[in-house]
């Protein structure tokens, strides 16, 4: 459910025409709901409600400020990877004090900074990370708070680009090395303790991975407790998946249920979440226009304005997003179309064998574009990056314009 509906055989954002969004704004344009993003993010902190819990929105899913704004409205903390993502969380206005920091390789500026700001904790992912962070705490005299990042081995059962939990992934700390890390960071002089963090991948469907990698973190919890290394906070990472086609994953609100059950016997850990996906995905479609239709004999195709340089998860990961036309009123024939954009690749296409009764100038949506839409979009093809809105309600709001052809070479020179 979300609120991108049809009334009258028109595509609506909330209470707003998507054809008179287009006409506004232009294709391609990417249309994101507040009141769909808002019962996304307030669907985990309900079910949580019981527990001490932080929601830190992964800010890769989308990072754009208004979005982010929104969220910190609602008391949201962010998982960030990089100190570009933690300066949009300062634009934002969010709090620093409600951040983590994850990634595997973050820079000694990257700490300052963030050690600066007075970040929650870092997601430490490694041995050399931990005695970077020391010596950074050290030059700064501060004391950074930890958190150790483990791999507990655990397969997300997603797809292998997204999986991040395993003995063969690139991620965190082998849970099996974890407590000696532990008591090096215990004894380090400008680290404190703070919690313990995992996240196996990325579009889970099932509950129980999360149960499972959950298992093994309290495990870990126990056996630092006896050794008197005590945490404060457990964060179970992000990867609750949504539904594109045909997934049934869990609803946020029986996840966040299920992982609050289980810790109940530990009432003194704050629970964190960094759901990302979960929370945009569904909140946010890229509307575009039909530029041409090529029919052909074996395949007919959809030419359109939005290219994998807008939304490059199909062409990444064969990923299946739901591609509908906007106005359904007109009688045009329905055929099945490859719907591919005007980028100079094969792999360009945002949907393939899909059933339209469409003509050119019509505009489609790509349903579930809320996450890692934008922020994978690029250049490629000297092609600006689309403008993004925001609805509200009745109210449109622009909160990224189109980029202009001199935002293209922006900081390129030729040669004196
Ligand atoms: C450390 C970390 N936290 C949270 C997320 C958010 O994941 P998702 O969008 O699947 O919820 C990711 C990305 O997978 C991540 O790498
Ligand atoms: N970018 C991926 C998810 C990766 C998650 C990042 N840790 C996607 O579009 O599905």
């Amino acid at each position: 459910m979300d609120y991108f509906n049809y009334r009258d055989h028109q595509l609506f954002a909330e209470d707003l025409p998507l054809s008179d969004i287009a006409n506004q704004y232009g294709t391609p344009c990417y249309v994101y709901s507040r009141a769909t993003l808002e019962r996304h993010y307030n669907a985990f902190s309900d079910a949580a409600a019981e527990h001490p819990h932080l929601i830190c929105y992964a800010v890769k899913a989308n990072s754009n400020i208004a979005i982010l704004n929104v969220l910190a409205r609602l008391g949201s903390g962010f998982d960030i990877v990089s100190e570009g993502e933690l300066r949009r969380v300062m634009a934002a206005g969010g709090d620093p004090n409600k951040v983590v920091f994850s990634g595997v390789a973050k820079t000694a500026d990257e700490m300052r900074y963030a050690l600066q700001l007075g970040i929650k904790c870092f997601n430490v992912e490694s041995e050399s990370e931990l005695n970077r962070l020391q010596q950074v705490a050290a030059e700064l005299k501060v004391m950074a708070p930890v958190s150790i990042r483990v791999n507990p081995d655990i397969d997300a059962k997603t797809h292998p680009y997204i999986s991040t939990g395993l003995k063969a992934n690139k991620f965190g700390i082998d849970i099996n090395d974890a407590e000696r890390i532990y008591q090096q960071a215990a004894a380090a002089t400008n680290l404190q303790v703070v919690g313990v963090d995992c996240h196996i991948g990325s579009q889970l469907t099932e509950t129980q991975p999360f149960l499972d990698a959950l298992e093994k973190l309290l495990q870990l919890i126990d056996r630092l407790q006896q050794q008197d290394i005590v945490l404060h906070h457990i964060d179970i990472g992000g990867g609750l998946g949504v539904r594109y086609k045909d997934e049934t994953p869990p609803h946020p609100s029986e996840y966040a249920a299920a992982v609050v059950k289980r810790l109940k016997d530990y009432p003194h850990l704050t629970l964190i979440f960094e759901p990302g996906r979960a929370i945009m995905a569904n909140a946010g479609i890229l509307l575009t226009k039909v530029e041409y239709i090529k029919p052909g004999q074996e395949k007919n195709f959809a030419i359109v304005d939005a290219a994998m340089n807008d939304l490059i998860r199909p062409a990444l990961y064969s990923a299946w997003q739901e591609i509908v036309a906007v106005e359904t009123g007109a009688q045009h024939e329905q055929q099945q179309y490859d719907v591919v954009g005007p980028v100079c690749e094969t792999g360009d296409f945002l949907g393939k064998d899909r059933m339209l009764a469409i003509a050119e100038g019509d505009l489609l949506a790509v349903r579930s574009a809320g996450a890692y839409g934008f922020t994978m979009s690029s250049n490629y093809n000297s092609r600006p990056r689309a403008a993004e809105v925001l609805v509200d309600g009745g109210n449109c709001h622009l909160i990224r314009q189109r980029e202009l052809w001199q935002d293209l070479w922006r900081g390129e020179q030729t040669l004196p």
